[in-house]
Parts: structure tokens; C-alpha cells; sequence
């Protein structure tokens, strides 16, 4: 598992570390990893000795990390020019050894450079970009040199990931002790590029403001029959999805609960005889009261929002055990009818909107805190909720929260939620927590949706094959 830390808990520990140092420590080791990665990107374009470089620097100790790394590049022989957003503000040791060391400072940008340090902004940045720094921020847009962001990148709400205004777009960032929220959540995100971590020797003692998956974590989940095993000890897994309006939900997410570990898959719903069909595995039956035993259901893909569609979900909601609520079981919440079900259920409930969905569910869209709006979805409706987005979002109602690292825009296809709920429901079929379920399934789907498209165009009954080859073997 990785993970990102908020602003103050990051200040907190860099303070309880810092007393411990000489002073200048910390800003060393940050300037000293973010020239070496300078360095790499120099190299790898040509040379270093007499490449050109341009730093951006601000008024804080973003700006010293970048004087700091320059002084170095320019001793190895690297043209390093530094452009200040207030000349009277600059980081004054940064500035003073970047210029012994044969920086020059401009006031305008040099016409070519090789590489471009954005060390405006960092973890002291408040609100959208203004001044200079905007400014810069604009005109950088436009030219093709490559960016190393310093930190964070500038013009990113740090703490949520949102973009409250024009912000510097990265192939690489240079990040120092531990990730930030806004290189890996939110539309900020995309703009941090390639992230590389600095270690700063920092420990943290707050709770992570969201964490991340790694293979290895889906490994250690993922449960593998053994020789005890028979088809129920793996878990049956019940899907009330698609309809005679909607088929395709129905072979979709059954599709994707086979890829799953689960030895049955159940499906209950009008679309059965075409289900039976083309999945022979699978034990079908017209109604969830007819369905037999399952340990977990998925309810709603294609499942339409009229009476039988209700009475489907309201046997879902009434049995104990957990539950997948997907799209029109979502649209059915909305109006409250549901409600005290929903809270009267004993056993976990996971929502998986999209943000019309969360929308419509929760009374506004996600907003600027994708993850605090989905924790607090997720406290309200006592669920956990997976929030479906380029970097999906699986917050738990007791203020857990992870974003998954490997979404794909090939996920954006018609049908390939349907897959991820099959594949969810398969999961807490087979004795995950609702959490780990969540993230083990948003984890693979992307990674299946990356695999699809080496072949091609990506199609959701594409993504469903492919969750066959990348789940753990
Ligand atoms: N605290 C530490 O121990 C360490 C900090 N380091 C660096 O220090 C950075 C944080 O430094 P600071 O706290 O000085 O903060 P920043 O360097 O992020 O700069 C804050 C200053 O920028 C200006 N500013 C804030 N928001 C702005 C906006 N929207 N538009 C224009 N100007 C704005 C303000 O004048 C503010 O004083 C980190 O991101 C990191 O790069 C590293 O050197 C590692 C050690
Ligand atoms: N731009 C994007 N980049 C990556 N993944 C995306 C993007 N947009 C949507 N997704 C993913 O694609 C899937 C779409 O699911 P959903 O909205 O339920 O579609 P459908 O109802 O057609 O199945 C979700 O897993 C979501 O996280
Ligand atoms: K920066």
C-alpha cells in the first residue's frame, strides 16, 4: 500500500524531524534528489554540461528546493537560469548559492531551454495561482520544453486535488518525504506526470488522507482455492441486473463476476434465458426469491426503474448479506423510498455511482473534495461508496478512503460498470471486506481496461475478457 498525507500532517512531521537536524537538512535532501532527477531528464535528452535550464521560482521554500537544485546543475556545468515571481521574496540562502555557483537570474525567459523547474508553489500554496505565478503558469502552457514540478505541481489544491484555477502541467514530479492528494486524486492529478518520491526520512504518525493499492496488496486479498475447496466454500455470488429493455447489463456483469474468485455465479432477472445461454456456468432463475442461496448480491446495472425492478431491489436490500447497489439501483434510492431499508441493513452495502449518480444521491456533484464528498456519502448512507472516475475513489463510512492508480480512459465505454459491479459482488462473495473488495476490483478492472486496449478499441465485454488475464493467479 502507498499513501498520501495532507498539508498539516506533512508540516507536522517535516517539524518533529527537523528538530532533530541541523538546520538546512531537509532543504538539502530535497534540493539533492530534485537535481539528481534534473539530471536523468538532461542526460536522457542529450547531455548535461551546457544543457539549459529554467527555473521558475517562487516566494517560499518551494523556491529555495529549485535555487538549492540549481546551484548544483550549474555546477556540473548545466546553463541554469532563474526566473523570480518577486525578486524581493526569493529564498534568500537558495538565491545566494545558486548565484555563487554561476546562476544567473533573469527577467525574461531565455528563448530555448532543455528543461523547465517549476519551483513556484508547494505545500504552502493557498486558492488559484495569482500574480506572476499565473502568469508564468499560462505561458508555460504554450512552450515544449519538458516541466519537472518541484513538489507539487504549482496551481494545484494540494490537500483535495482540485484545480481552482490555470496550473502547471508536468512530465515528471519531483516530490519530497511523502505523496500529497493532488498527485494522485482529483483533476490535478493528470498534471503531476510521472511522480518520483524523495525520501526525506519523515515518519508519519496521522492517518493517511487516502491510500493506494499495489499489485502486491491484490495479491495478498485475492483468495486461491485450495484442496479443500469446493464450489460453495469459494463463495455464490447473486447478480439482479439487466432486463428485457437491457440484456447486455445482465451478460456484463455476469461476465465479470466469472472473472471473479467466487465457484458460482448466480443470476436472477428477466434477462435469464439469454444468460443461461451464453454463460452455461451460471444458475439462473427469473427473481432473487427464486435465486437459492448466495453469499453476496449485485443489484442494478440494466435493471430498469419500474415496479418488479423495485421489488428485485427491495429483496436485495432485506437480505443479509452484502450488497452491490449499481446504477438503477442507485436511480431507485434517490427518491428516499428506499431509505430506511437501506439503513435497517445489517450487512455492508457498497454504492458505485458515477458523479450524476452521486449527484443525484447525495444532492450535489463530488465538487472540489472528491474524497471528502465521498466519505461523507459514504458516513450518510452508513455504505462504502466507490466513486467511478479516471482515478476511482473508495471511501468506507468509518473515514477510510483510497483512490485506485490504475483507471484507463478505456474504461470510459458503455457497459464496463456493469463489469466492475459483477466483479465487486464476486469478491464479497468470496469473504472480502466491502473496502478491500471495492479497491481489489476498481484496481483490476483498470488494469484489465489497459490490457484491452494493447489489442485495440476497447469494448466493455473486452474489458470482462481481459479481467480473466490480469486477475491474480
Ligand atoms: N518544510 C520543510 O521541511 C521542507 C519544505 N520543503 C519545500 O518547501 C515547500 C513549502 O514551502 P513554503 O511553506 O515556503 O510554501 P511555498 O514554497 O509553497 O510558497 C508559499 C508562498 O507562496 C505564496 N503563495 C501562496 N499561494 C499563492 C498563490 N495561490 N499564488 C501566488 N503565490 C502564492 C505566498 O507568498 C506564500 O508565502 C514544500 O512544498 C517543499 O518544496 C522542502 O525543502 C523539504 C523540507
Ligand atoms: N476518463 C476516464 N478515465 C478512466 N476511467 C474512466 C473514465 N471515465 C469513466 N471511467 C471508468 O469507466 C467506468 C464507467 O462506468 P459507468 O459510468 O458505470 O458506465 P456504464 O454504466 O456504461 O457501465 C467506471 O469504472 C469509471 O471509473
Ligand atoms: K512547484
Amino acid at each position: 500500500m502507498r499513501a498520501a498525507w495532507r498539508v498539516a500532517d506533512v508540516r507536522a512531521a517535516e517539524k518533529a524531524l527537523m528538530a532533530t537536524l541541523p538546520p538546512g537538512t531537509l532543504m538539502a535532501r530535497a534540493a539533492a534528489g530534485l537535481a539528481r532527477r534534473c539530471a536523468i531528464t538532461l542526460r536522457s535528452r542529450g547531455r548535461l554540461y551546457g544543457s539549459r535550464v529554467l527555473l521558475l521560482v517562487g516566494t517560499g521554500d518551494n523556491g529555495g528546493d529549485a535555487l538549492y537544485a540549481g546551484a548544483t546543475l550549474a555546477g556540473q556545468g548545466v546553463a541554469v537560469s532563474a526566473w523570480l515571481t518577486d525578486a524581493r521574496r526569493a529564498h534568500v540562502g537558495g538565491l545566494q548559492t545558486f548565484l555563487a555557483a554561476g546562476g544567473r537570474v533573469v527577467t525574461e525567459w531565455p528563448s530555448e531551454v532543455d528543461l523547465v523547474v517549476d519551483g513556484m508553489l508547494g505545500i504552502g500554496a493557498t486558492g488559484a495561482l495569482r500574480g506572476a505565478a499565473l502568469d508564468a503558469a499560462t505561458r508555460l502552457a504554450g512552450t515544449t520544453a519538458p516541466v519537472i514540478a518541484v513538489d507539487v505541481p504549482s496551481g494545484v489544491a494540494v490537500d483535495t486535488g482540485d484545480l481552482p484555477g490555470p496550473a502547471v502541467r508536468a512530465d515528471v514530479t519531483v516530490t519530497f518525504g511523502v505523496l500529497k492528494p493532488a498527485l494522485v486524486v482529483g483533476p490535478a492529478a493528470p498534471l503531476a506526470g510521472q511522480v518520483e518520491l524523495v525520501d526525506l526520512g519523515l515518519t508519519m504518525t496521522a492517518a493517511p488522507a487516502v491510500r493506494l493499492a499495489e499489485q502486491a496488496d491484490i495479491e495478498k486479498w485475492w483468495p486461491h482455492p485450495d484442496s479443500e475447496s469446493d464450489k460453495y466454500s469459494r463463495g455464490v455470488v447473486g447478480l439482479a441486473t439487466g432486463s428485457a429493455s437491457y440484456p447486455g447489463a445482465a451478460l456484463l456483469s455476469t461476465a465479470g463476476a466469472l472473472a471473479g474468485p467466487t465457484g458460482m455465479v448466480r443470476y436472477a432477472g428477466s434477462a435469464h434465458s439469454i444468460v443461461a445461454t451464453l454463460h452455461p456456468s451460471v444458475v439462473v432463475a427469473p427473481r432473487v426469491s427464486d435465486a437459492g442461496r448466495v453469499q453476496a448480491w449485485v443489484c442494478g446495472s440494466g435493471l430498469s426503474t419500474d415496479q418488479r425492478a423495485r421489488e428485485e431491489l427491495r429483496a436485495v436490500l432485506a437480505a443479509p448479506l452484502p450488497a452491490v447497489l449499481d446504477a438503477d439501483a442507485i436511480t431507485m434510492l434517490v427518491d428516499g423510498t428506499h431509505a430506511n431499508e437501506l439503513r435497517a441493513r445489517t450487512a455492508p452495502t457498497v454504492l458505485t455511482p458515477h458523479d450524476g449518480e452521486f449527484k443525484r444521491l447525495a444532492g450535489s456533484a463530488p465538487g472540489e473534495d472528491r474524497v471528502g464528498s465521498a466519505l461523507t456519502l459514504a458516513a450518510w448512507t452508513r455504505s462504502v461508496v466507490l466513486l467511478k472516475g479516471d482515478r476511482t475513489i473508495v471511501a468506507s463510512p468509518d473515514g477510510e478512503s483510497w483512490v485506485n492508480p490504475t483507471g484507463t480512459p478505456s474504461l470510459a465505454t458503455a457497459g464496463s460498470g456493469d463489469v466492475l459491479g459483477g466483479l465487486l459482488g464476486s469478491l464479497l462473495a468470496a469473504g472480502l471486506t466491502p473496502v478491500r473488495a471495492a479497491v481489489a476490483a476498481a484496481y483490476l478492472h483498470g488494469l484489465a481496461g489497459r490490457a484491452a486496449a494493447e489489442s485495440g478499441s476497447v469494448t466493455s465485454a473486452d474489458i470482462a475478457t481481459a479481467l480473466r488475464t490480469v486477475v491474480p493467479r
